[in-house]
């Protein structure tokens, strides 16, 4: 829903009202050329961690709209759909603050809010007749792409080499990295994937094959949807229709944006007139994926005159001691814009730095400290345990799990990569997509008596049928799969009715894989709960084509120890990845092996790149914590694989991010203390537990 556009009303009422909560500097983003008669000039806000870059952009986009900006016609690009989800919110709450005579406003719905691959997903689909693209294009996601890809890589004889060849997802991630990037394959290939170099050959002919298989089966994987509108954008006309389409684009962590995402940007808005970009260079944790910090630090003379530059630098997040750990952190860092945080928090109570000897007591460390801080009145989910790597988890999610303590992880093992919810899902794209070899072989093997050979079968034949005349229930299918062929065949036929209403019909679905789910799965009912949560999820969407992109694109992150997702008014323990902490904050963060070979990890530590990405990644944890943050050393790590009860443990150090000379901002300590009458110094020890006396007291 549009808010009518007709706001001067609001604005000369109450102005200065909404703007009085920030600072100088924060005005400065916000008003950046609001009210004058034409588009604003090109606008970057370097926005140090905690210093109110959401708020912000969140005023900015209000503050545009109560001066006129027509909702619909606003383009705001963020990391996620939950940060496009609460940036809605917080617009929302500004207006209904600052126009609270206007109610309507309070209603404006940003229509145009989302991920690079969302909107480029809509985009696609709205220009599809004119760049040749069939609209009812399906998505692949990571491990669809890796299964075509697969059948690509075979297909070419190159799964029987005597020399190994690079594995599905190496061959993805090569694709990708060349496609995000915009450089040569030769190049990636020195650069990133060197033991690879050898088969340049090869790779460039099994992309090519890929390309032509999602071709002809009307899929677009990921990169597609950037690549495409990228492509899109080269063509001028197109370029300034869709430009023209939005007055103003606002890019939240423009850090963590790539080199395509740049080009389409530039492309959209080639003299920067309404575009206004926010990031933070210090946060930049996404180059594996190929995103470029350059993108930020070369933004403001890609324009005529350059773009103008806002710092925000007072952090509102943290206390004075944790911003001053953190600084000392990023401050070892090659290249950045400068800048200097400060907090006006102050306290006393600096980070700890604590040493426990193993993971166990880590666990049963981090669980007596979060229920202390929960007596002290800090809900579970004010608090976030953070982690390098999923796995890193583990032990700390067994003890919750037996201390009764709920939680939910972000990061990891994701919701709808189970395979139950993936075949659903794949059920739900097939019928949208009938070409969609990946999503058809996935659900035609769900069915008794199908196996790899009649499912590829039937795939051929509807691949040869002309487009509309695929008759499903005609095919041949093998003897055993004939009862329920019928029905299966009936089933699709009316979901892919256009008028097939929704949810109804996922639910239909539903209904039909959970007859089979027993023949598929030994614990059925334990997988049900989780489509059951599908189906719930699904009917906050208004139709299959917008669940289906959007859950493609931004999967629900978070699994949880308990069946299902704990209730919204229920209180649970936060565990993230830390790239899943980005943009978040809590109370009290606990950084988890805050030891070298986890943080930074072994396998980021070849190019001082690596490892600068690394310290931005703990600089980000770190940067989370308003009142407590503590980073946790286990002192040895248990060696996995071993038989039986085996003893065997590496000795690990302190992270290299917090060198001797950064020990002042941290309170060490070990946990557990020792008990009171061994602390102090050795005498009193010796005098309060004479064991010498009692080796001589055995032969008296
Ligand atoms: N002008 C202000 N006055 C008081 N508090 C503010 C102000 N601006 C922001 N804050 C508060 O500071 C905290 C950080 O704000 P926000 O989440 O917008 O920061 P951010 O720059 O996006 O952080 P990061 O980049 O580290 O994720 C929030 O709790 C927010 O409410």
């Amino acid at each position: 829903m549009n808010a009518p556009a007709s706001p001067s009303v609001a604005v000369a009422s109450t102005a200065a009202d909404w703007l009085e909560p920030l600072n100088a500097a924060q005005r400065e983003a916000v008003t950046h050329g609001a009210g004058g008669a034409g588009v604003p000039g090109p606008l970057l806000v370097i926005a140090g961690a905690g210093t109110g870059k959401t708020n912000t952009l969140a005023h900015r986009v209000a503050h545009l709209i109560l001066h006129g900006a027509d909702p619909a016609r606003i383009l705001l690009l963020t990391f996620s759909r939950r940060a496009a989800d609460e940036m809605g919110r917080r617009v929302r709450r500004i207006l209904g603050h600052a126009a609270a005579e206007h109610p309507w406003l309070a209603q404006a719905n940003l229509e145009w809010s989302g991920t690079f691959h969302a909107i480029g997903a809509r985009l696609l689909r709205d220009y599809a007749a004119r760049i040749g693209l069939d609209p009812a294009f399906t998505i692949h996601d990571r491990e669809d792409s890796a299964d075509l890809m697969n059948l690509a890589r075979h297909e070419a004889g190159l799964s029987t080499r005597e020399r190994r060849f690079p594995l599905k997802g190496t061959c993805l991630a090569i694709y990708s990295a060349t496609v995000n990037t915009g450089a040569p394959l030769a190049g990636v290939l020195q650069s990133t994937f060197p033991w690879c170099a050898e088969w340049e050959t090869e790779l460039k002919a099994l992309f090519r094959a890929y390309v032509a298989a999602k071709q002809a089966q009307q899929v677009l994987d990921y990169d597609d949807l950037l690549l495409y509108w990228a492509h899109m954008m080269d063509e001028p006309a197109l370029a300034r229709e869709v430009g023209d389409q939005f007055r103003h684009v606002l890019v939240d962590e423009y850090q963590d944006t790539n080199p395509l995402q740049a080009r389409i940007l530039l492309a959209m808005k080639p003299d920067g007139r309404g575009l206004a970009v926010v990031g933070d260079d210090a946060q930049a944790i996404y180059a594996f994926r190929g995103a470029t910090v350059r993108n930020i630090l070369d933004f403001p003379a890609h324009f005529d005159p350059p773009a103008r530059r806002v710092t925000l630098e007072c952090n509102y997040r943290s206390t004075q001691p944790i911003l001053a750990a953190a600084n000392a952190v990023i401050a070892q860092a090659a290249e950045r814009y400068d800048k200097e945080l400060w907090s006006a928090r102050e306290s006393a109570v600096r980070p700890q730095l604590v040493s426990v000897r193993d993971e166990a007591d880590q666990a049963a460390f981090v669980v007596e400290r979060v229920l202390a801080r929960r007596e002290e009145g800090i809900e579970l989910r004010q608090q976030a345990v953070l982690f390098r790597a999923a796995s890193h988890s583990a032990r700390l999610e067994m003890e919750l799990t037996r201390r009764n303590i709920p939680f939910v992880k972000f990061g990891g093992l994701k919701f709808l990569e189970a395979a139950h919810v993936k075949d659903v899902l794949a059920l739900l794209r097939w019928t949208e997509n009938l070409r969609d070899r990946v999503a058809g072989f996935r659900v035609l093997q769900l069915l008794p008596g199908i196996g790899p050979k009649s499912a590829a079968r039937v795939l051929d034949n509807l691949a040869a049928a002309p487009a509309g005349c695929e008759l499903l229930a005609e095919q041949p299918v093998p003897e055993a799969a004939r009862a329920g062929w019928a029905e299966f065949a009936a089933l699709v036929e009316e979901l892919r009715r256009a008028d097939a209403a929704w949810p109804a019909g996922f639910e239909r679905a539903c209904r039909w894989y959970e007859a089979h789910m027993p023949g598929l799965y030994d614990d059925a009912t334990v997988r049900q709960g989780d489509i059951q949560q599908l189906a719930r999820i699904a009917a906050t969407y208004p139709g299959r084509q917008r669940f289906l992109t959007e859950l493609t694109l931004d999967p629900p992150g978070a699994t949880s120890g308990e069946a299902g997702m704990p209730l919204l008014d229920e209180d649970y323990l936060i565990l993230s990845t830390m790239h899943s902490a980005k943009g978040q904050e809590w109370r009290s963060v606990t950084v988890l092996n805050a030891v070298d070979g986890c943080i930074p990890s072994d396998i980021s530590t070849r190019s001082t790149l690596e490892i600068d990405e690394e310290r931005r990644l703990l600089y980000v944890a770190m940067t989370r914590a308003r009142d407590h943050l503590e980073l946790v050393a286990p002192q040895r790590f248990y060696v996995s694989g071993q038989q039986g009860l085996g003893d065997r443990h590496v000795y690990a150090g302190r992270t290299r991010f917090i060198s001797n000379r950064m020990l002042g901002h941290f309170e060490q300590m070990s946990w557990p203390e020792p008990p009171a009458e061994l602390r102090g110094t050795p005498d009193s020890r010796q005098a309060a537990l004479d064991l010498a006396a009692k080796m001589r007291g055995m032969w008296d």
